[in-house]
């Protein structure tokens, strides 16, 4: 363990004002904070590298006053922010100047252990294949893993590192921070380090340290550390905190602020293309979406939305690679389309496009109900599926939340079963009123622009127009779709 009490450091005047925390054999830990707010210089306070400095540092108990500067070496190695490379030594020689902590007598000179262990970390770094050339014929971030190479020759127990990814690409950001991690688990090697990326601090540090001033603002896990008010007032911007889709971390994003060229987008009914190949919406700026689709289902921002006839004996093998098929020939861009499909026929499908208090909305709905299942008795049915489904579309001229999102679709399957209870359709197989079909589809997607729409409800704003508007669609296409059947037969 290495503990820091009372630092106080700085130049003409102290920086770093009151510094105390402790940081866990193994643990990783990283230091936060907007720019002059104190970093580099309490990672120097903690390497003793600046001499206007007060408190104390001990490592295990012990109080690194009383070690040697090669003492320190051997249990503590840098990697500063920016490396003097005046010197044109080789790769291989410069990580070798990390064993001089090591060396003994008077004829100082390289151990067999110094040369494995300096070719194993130049290994783990990834610099073995360029060891003769010069330091001043490297990149940036070439170099970063040349010193990074020479702190681990010194084999310290604790690192501590000056923004450890600058210069590097995104890939050997990512390759250096899983092997810091993985030696802080394996090896049990004390990581410190100075961040700028709230994200990789986040996903890679156990404990945040967030400076604000020279004084600490706040010492705790990512989770605690990383809140919107927080980083707002630190950073003096606006950041939003949501749940990384992959990992139990916070993900952090800057919203930006800038005048948009393409102005604002609108939810419009020109915009909708019904033929009985598919029904189409276009939009031109990408919509907020949260779907069931075939093709790009979950939240994401698209342009296309397509709902795409496939005959009633369509197997439903692959539907997928049909849906995605089919756009790319309407020349749809796969990344930018959520597709949907249906044998419904799509000339039945209907629509209410309207506006309620400064919100547009536009609802689409296509209904077969062959399929027709009660939900209560879902399990008397085989694990079967089937083209004759239920698309439901919303569309949004509004700011949604995320709740809002949630409740709408709620909304809109109350009202489809509404629809459904009220034209008096029944499940195939227990003969009882059904809930919907075995392959419903719903899709909501919005502006993100305009009015701030908080909730979904049947009884807020948006609810009561997703009520009725699906309530109505779903019961006309249904009757469009019984009038055609009853027709045919
Ligand atoms: N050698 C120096 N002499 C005098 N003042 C200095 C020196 N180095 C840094 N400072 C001042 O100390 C303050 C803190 O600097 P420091 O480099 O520790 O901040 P930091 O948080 O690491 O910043 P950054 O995020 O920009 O790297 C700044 O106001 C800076 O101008």
């Amino acid at each position: 363990m290495i503990e820091a009490s009372h630092l106080y450091a700085g130049y003409d005047t102290y920086v770093v004002k009151d510094v105390s925390f402790s940081v866990h054999k193994g643990e990783m830990f990283g230091i936060l904070g907007p720019n002059g707010s104190g970093k580099t210089t309490l990672l120097k306070a903690i390497n003793r590298t600046i001499s206007n400095a007060q408190g104390d540092i001990s490592i295990e108990g012990v109080s690194v006053t009383s070690l040697s500067s090669k003492q320190i070496a051997q249990k503590m190695a840098v990697l500063p922010q920016h490396q003097d490379i005046s010197f044109s030594f080789t790769v291989e020689q410069t990580v070798l100047m990390g064993r001089y902590p090591y060396q003994r007598g008077l004829f100082k000179q390289w151990t067999k252990e110094d040369y494995e262990l300096v070719e194993k970390v130049m290994n783990q770094t990834g610099i073995a294949s360029f060891r003769h050339q010069t330091i001043q014929a490297l990149s940036g971030g070439e170099r970063q893993r040349v010193f990074l190479a020479q702190a681990l020759a010194q084999q310290p127990d604790i690192l501590l590192l000056d923004e450890p990814t600058n210069h590097l690409d995104f890939s050997y950001q990512k390759q250096m921070l899983d092997a810091l991690k993985e030696w802080s688990i394996q090896e049990k090697l004390t990581v410190i380090a100075i961040f700028h990326d709230l994200n990789l601090a986040s996903l890679y540090c156990d404990r945040l340290l967030l400076l604000n001033d020279g004084t600490i603002h706040a010492l705790n896990t990512p989770e605690e550390i990383m809140k919107e008010e927080t980083l707002q007032y630190i950073y003096q911007s606006t950041i939003k905190v949501n749940a990384n889709p992959h990992l139990a971390k916070p993900l952090m994003h800057v919203v930006p602020h800038y005048t948009d060229i393409h102005g604002k987008s609108h939810i419009e009914r020109s915009r909708l293309l019904i033929t009985d190949q598919h029904i189409h919406y276009h939009s031109p700026k990408p919509l907020k979406c949260y779907s069931s689709a075939v093709m790009n289902a979950g939240f994401g921002w698209y342009e296309d939305f397509l709902n795409v006839h496939v005959d009633k004996s369509f197997s439903m093998e692959d539907p997928l690679d049909y849906v995605k098929a089919y756009a790319e020939g309407e020349g749809m861009p796969i990344h930018h389309t959520v597709g949907m499909m249906t044998a419904a026929h799509l000339k039945d499908g209907s629509y209410r496009y309207r506006t309620e208090d400064g919100v547009t909305l536009l609802v689409v709905v296509t209904a077969g109900t062959s399929n027709a299942v009660d939900v209560v008795h879902g399990n008397q049915h085989v694990s079967d599926c089937h083209a004759g489904t239920i698309n439901t579309w919303i569309f949004v001229d509004g700011v949604l939340a995320e709740e809002a999102y949630i409740q709408s679709i709620m909304t809109a399957t109350e009202a489809k079963v509404r629809a459904l209870v009220e034209l008096d359709i029944r499940d195939a197989v227990t003969g009882t009123l059904a809930t919907g079909t075995s392959t419903d589809s719903t899709l909501i997607a919005s502006t993100q622009e305009g009015k701030t729409l908080a909730y979904g409800g049947p009884i807020s704003l948006l609810g009561k127009m997703i009520g009725t508007a699906v309530y109505e669609a779903t019961k006309e296409a249904i009757e469009q779709y019984q009038y055609r059947v009853g027709n045919s037969q």
